[in-house]
């Protein structure tokens, strides 16, 4: 007697195979049990899915060849969660399943998965009751208030709830209470952090205060064996605290009793290839489903949850002042058209700020500067025949980063060492023009002194800097330890470090998302911009002292009024209007097609025709599809890059208008076979990021 099964394996996205596959099994298999089918000539890993299989009873079906019985099968709210994702962002199911597994995972037989079940059983460290009990510090009233509220919301049912508290207001320790609520209870905790970098300090943070629990991450800096092993611990039940990125939102955890996405603004939440899912707005999705509340942490929240929140649909949680009783920094705008100009150009710093970080050197206190651009100079130029360092693949320029004497392309990875002379005109005189931090940094070396006269010592953290595993660890050990008077960096080092030390923050060159055709970019400024501030005066004793420096061309601006202020909320509700106005998010949803093809001509043409198509579809009316426009960065790698909008006032209708055009698109591009028209790829990309 053998049974139809349903299984969820990875079929390619361009297959247009999204669904789940029928099998023939010898007996009964549990949804979520793992397994081994094929699938054309080749065997794959797939997961039973719940569901009967539709195929007629006399088709005849592939058996299962073979069954993961040591891995107890994945929760019937994993299978969910998998599921919503897919039909959300229109991708495979399996694709998704399989995508959102420890890949290592795959590669094991039966045997080597119950091997490795047993070891992790028996090397998995016992609760220990006795533990000492860790030093927690009394709460202060805000951080009070917002846990009493959430613990009485929860008892009713699971809530939602944005914990808006400025930088330094203690919302970690919020977390932390909320989570020891969580296993004080019995049920696992899950939290989210956007960057792998933060996840060290946090599990330190937990780790102290969850003495004899434990505690694993996930995120991609894992080797596939920790991952595995990480992944399992937290399936199984054994890990109390399970601490990760994005990709931690799909953890197997059969006892979810809380969910905290800190920092819920970021826009690393975001996933950018493959299924381009919100980890922020699925923990929302999965808190509901499996009845975990969900904290949503930031000082500047993004537009859409500060909206829900609004509406009533999340639950506002405040905390207003920092720990301590210390004053937000002062926010001191530079405006940059006052400086004397040298041949045209400005200097990177104004002097008055030159001298506000030599006075901290001299009290001993750090400074923070802060610039958005890694590398030497963003461009090379020849000043006889005006030759720049553009990248022969894309459509950008290449990066000097001087060093290791290289030009860089930080799009396509095209690396070519630096011309002695200009290779159009032979010119000896090429010249760097704009500055990056690596620039940066030679140029503050240069001015800044300690007081008996050596050199000030200045760091710098950026993705150059920290490409070695553990040399980020020891930096930010330095900073720390005292051992660093000025740090410079890119916006890694403006976000959820606690420093105790810094007491100025400087950006340096931050106008230029002022004026970006990305509609989020004011958003994502002001964010930074604040974030950034908030590493500065965090010791309530300094606090008086701490100030935010801002360079810009456009001191007027609003957005630096209301940053000047601290204010948010106006911030927010000027944003909001706007938005409103123009029809945007949170107040229209939003979906991207994108196409990348050999030519501009291919990817448009594609793009063109699935407008055509979509104009026919049910439902058309209810959205608006714009025409195709390129990307920012149009060529990347020799790919011409196209996009198209399509917007809807209804969540509801541009879903279901996804769910109709999707198949017509995968059909479009197998029926445009012609080189001059074929696109290598498209993907849709629902509630965009960045546009
Ligand atoms: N109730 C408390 N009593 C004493 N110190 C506290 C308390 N709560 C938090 N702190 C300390 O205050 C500092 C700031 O807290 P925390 O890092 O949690 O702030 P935050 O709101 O997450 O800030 P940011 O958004 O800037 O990252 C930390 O050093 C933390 O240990
Ligand atoms: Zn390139």
């Amino acid at each position: 007697m053998t049974v139809r099964i349903r299984v969820a394996v990875e079929t390619p996205q361009h297959t247009g195979l999204g669904a789940p596959l029928s099998y023939e099994s010898e007996r009964e298999l549990a949804p979520g049990t793992l397994v081994h089918v094929p699938l054309g000539r080749r065997e794959v890993t797939g997961v039973v899915w719940p569901g009967e299989p539709e195929d007629a009873a006399d088709v005849v079906l592939k058996p299962v060849s073979r069954v993961l019985s040591a891995l107890p099968p994945l929760p019937r709210a994993w299978c969910e969660l998998v599921e919503f994702t897919a039909a959300y962002y229109q991708r495979g199911v399996g694709e998704v399943a399989l995508s959102v597994l420890p890949p290592e995972l795959r590669k094991l037989d039966d045997e080597q998965v119950a091997n490795r079940i047993a070891k992790l059983h028996r090397k998995w460290p016992q609760p220990d009751p006795q533990a000492a009990r860790p030093q927690t510090p009394p709460l202060s009233p805000e951080q009070s208030a917002a846990l009493d509220r959430l613990a009485q919301l929860n008892s009713d049912s699971a809530p939602t709830a944005l914990l808006h508290g400025v930088t330094g207001s203690g919302k970690t320790e919020v977390y932390l209470r909320a989570a020891e609520q969580a296993l004080a209870a019995g049920k696992q905790a899950l939290v989210l952090v956007p960057e792998i970098n933060l996840t060290p300090q946090l599990e330190a943070r937990f780790a102290e205060r969850f003495v004899g629990r434990s505690i694993v991450s996930l995120h991609s800096g894992l080797t596939p064996a920790q991952r595995l092993r990480n992944w399992l611990a937290a399936h199984l039940g054994l890990a109390d605290l399970v601490l990760g990125t994005r990709l931690a939102v799909f953890a197997s955890m059969p006892r979810l009793g809380l969910i905290v996405v800190d920092e819920e603004h970021d826009p690393s939440y975001k996933q950018q290839e493959g299924a381009r899912y919100s980890a922020r707005d699925l923990a929302v999705y999965r808190g509901k489903r499996e009845g975990a509340p969900v904290l949503l942490g930031s000082a500047t929240p993004s537009l859409e949850t500060w909206h829900r929140a609004n509406e009533g649909r999340y639950v506002r949680l405040s905390l207003s002042s920092r720990i301590g009783g210390g004053a937000l920094p002062r926010v001191r705008l530079v405006d940059m058209n006052l400086l004397p100009k040298t041949r045209g150009v400005t200097t990177a710093m104004a002097p008055p700020l030159v001298a506000a970080i030599q006075e901290r050197i001299a009290r001993g206190e750090q400074s923070l500067v802060f610039l958005n651009r890694r590398g030497y100079a963003p461009v090379l130029h020849c000043g006889d025949c005006a030759w720049k360092s553009g990248c022969p693949h894309c459509s950008a320029w290449r990066v000097f980063h001087k060093l290791d004497r290289t030009l860089r392309c930080h799009h396509c990875g095209f690396t070519e060492r630096v011309p002695r002379a200009c290779p159009e005109c032979g010119n000896l005189d090429i010249a760097p023009i704009g500055r990056g931090t690596e620039r940066l940094e030679e140029q503050l070396a240069g001015m800044l002194q300690t007081p008996d006269g050596s050199a000030a010592r200045i760091a710098r953290i950026d993705a150059d800097s920290t490409r070695l595993k553990g040399t980020l660890e020891a930096q930010l050990g330095a900073v720390h330890a005292g051992d660093v008077d000025v740090l410079v960096g890119t916006q890694m080092v403006t976000k959820g470090h606690d420093f105790r030390r810094i007491t100025l923050v400087a950006a340096v060159n931050p106008d230029s998302s002022l004026f970006s055709s990305d509609f989020r970019a004011p958003e994502r400024l002001f964010a930074l911009l604040m974030q950034a501030a908030g590493r500065a005066g965090r010791d309530a004793a300094q606090a008086e002292r701490s100030e935010m420096w801002v360079q810009t061309w456009y001191p007027t601006h609003p957005l630096y009024a209301a940053l000047r202020r601290h204010d948010f909320e106006a911030f927010a509700q000027s944003q909001a209007k706007e938005r409103e106005m123009a029809g945007l998010p949170p107040y229209a949803h939003l979906a991207m097609l994108r196409a990348d093809a050999k030519t501009v001509e291919a990817a448009r043409g594609f793009l063109q025709a699935a407008a055509e198509v979509a104009s026919e579809l049910p439902g058309a009316d209810a959205v608006m599809v714009y025409p195709p426009v390129p990307l920012h960065v149009a060529r990347v790698a020799d790919v011409e890059r196209m996009q198209m909008l399509v917007e809807s006032s209804s969540r509801v209708a541009l879903q279901r208008f996804l769910s109709l055009w999707m198949p017509t698109l995968h059909e479009l591009r197998l029926q445009r076979k012609a080189p001059e028209q074929r696109v290598l790829r498209w993907a849709v990309d629902v509630d965009p990021l960045s546009i």
